[in-house]
């Protein structure tokens, strides 16, 4: 990543916001799609943004074996150096052979696809799903249901409250 004075979202020309209602039906229909690959042994959440859709998708397919790999990256919109928390622990590495095969590994979105290069090289037979996707990073990504442009900003629903918009007339986009 190039660094910048303006965060990832300054640069980003357009917000998407996305409801709780919405995000619950593009998880199902991401869940449409992986019930036609799976069956999958266990599901994997790159936290933080992979919990809500990795416990939807989790739901629908009736898998019960959770995991979790812990990255942070971005301090709000701001990209830093990926630092790995916690790896997925043994016993999902065994249900997945060593490689990952059979284990559905989810993600709110992929962005650059830093993070998920990442989280392949240590499970590379994994299947990986993404709700959303951004070009540079859609290659990296298996299933994923909605792509927006580069330049775009996803406002997720657990990051937002409702709050007074002012009217057009008085220059409110
Ligand atoms: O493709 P990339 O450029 O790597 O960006 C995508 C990652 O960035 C966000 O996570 P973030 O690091 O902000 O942590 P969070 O999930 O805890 O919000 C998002 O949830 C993805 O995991
Ligand atoms: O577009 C985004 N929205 C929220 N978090 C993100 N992390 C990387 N890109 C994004
Ligand atoms: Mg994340």
């Amino acid at each position: 990543m190039v660094p910048s004075d303006l965060s990832a979202q300054e640069r980003a020309g357009r917000a998407f916001p996305v409801s709780w209602d919405q995000f619950h039906r593009d998880c199902r229909a991401l869940t449409w799609r992986l019930n036609e690959v799976g069956p999958f042994a266990a599901v994997i959440a790159i936290t933080r943004g992979g919990l809500v859709p990795a416990a939807i998708v989790a739901r629908e397919l009736g898998v019960r074996v959770i995991d979790t790999v812990c990255i942070a990256s971005y301090d709000h919109d701001r990209q830093g150096e990926l630092q790995v928390l916690k790896g997925v622990s043994e016993a999902t590495k065994a249900l997945g052979g060593g490689t990952g095969r059979g284990l559905l590994i989810v993600d709110d979105l992929v962005d650059t696809g830093a993070t998920a290069r990442l989280v392949r090289e240590m499970l590379p037979d994994a299947h990986f799903a993404t709700v959303y996707a951004k070009p540079k990073g859609r290659p990296l990504v298996d299933t994923f249901i909605t792509e927006v442009s580069q330049d775009t900003w996803i406002f997720f629903p657990w990051d937002l409250a409702l709050t007074f918009q002012p009217p057009m007339k008085d220059g409110a986009a």
